[in-house]
């Protein structure tokens, strides 16, 4: 089975990821999968885009293979676009899931416009070539409490539009179709199938 190393320590990303990718038969191989544990990348950039490139050149140079890397946030209109690239660690270090999801709601409290997106920028870094990106979102709206269990950050409180579950609500198949993950992974189609 062909192999593609992705340069995550989230296990969500991971996981879809590996749902993905199984269906053109190939295997992922994400950074907490290595027996040797890589040093966490220090995410500098000021774009989705940096930060994917970072991630993904970084470990392609250090192991001189092409590597995938996954860049993604929630972006609020009501809040100038933030948590956008400090997704992540919104509520601080270390990482917090819950504490960054109650952070945002808490700032939205009494906000009538919950407009939001999720964004996932994909950086394909192959030694001794440019780097491709591909760019995917998913829109939505923000709800004030949490609800479901699936998934990982954001996801429940975050209604897909065209739907009237949480992202945490719908199962994992129903995610792959329409995330902003999926929806960037589509577009890196041509370059997996030569693969
Ligand atoms: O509800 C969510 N559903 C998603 O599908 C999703 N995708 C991204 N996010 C949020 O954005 C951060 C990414 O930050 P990020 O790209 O730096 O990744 P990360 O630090 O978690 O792992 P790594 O890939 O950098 O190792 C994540 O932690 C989450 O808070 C999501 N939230
Ligand atoms: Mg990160």
């Amino acid at each position: 089975m062909k192999e593609i190393i992705v340069a995550t320590k989230n296990p969500g990303k991971a996981e879809e990821f590996r749902s993905f990718f199984v269906k053109y038969d190939i295997k992922t191989v994400s950074l907490l999968d290595l027996i040797e544990p890589v040093e966490d990348i220090e995410e500098t950039g000021t774009t989705f885009e940096a930060n994917a490139a970072l991630k993904a050149e970084q470990i392609a140079d250090k192991m001189n293979t092409p590597v995938l890397a996954d860049d993604s946030g929630l972006v609020v209109d009501a809040l100038d676009g933030r948590p956008g690239i400090f997704s992540a660690r919104y509520a601080g270090e270390p990482k917090d899931d819950q504490a960054n999801l109650e952070k945002v709601l808490h700032e939205l409290e009494g906000v009538a416009n919950r407009q939001a997106r999720f964004v996932c920028v994909l950086a394909v870094a192959i030694p001794g070539k440019e780097t491709i990106f591909k760019r995917g979102v998913c829109e939505g709206s923000l709800i004030s409490e949490p609800k479901g269990e699936n998934g990982f950050g954001y996801d429940p409180i975050f209604i897909p539009d065209g739907y009237r579950k949480t992202m945490a609500q719908l199962t994992a198949d129903k995610k792959n179709e329409i995330s902003h993950r999926s929806n960037a992974i589509m577009k890196l189609e041509e370059w997996i199938k030569q693969l």
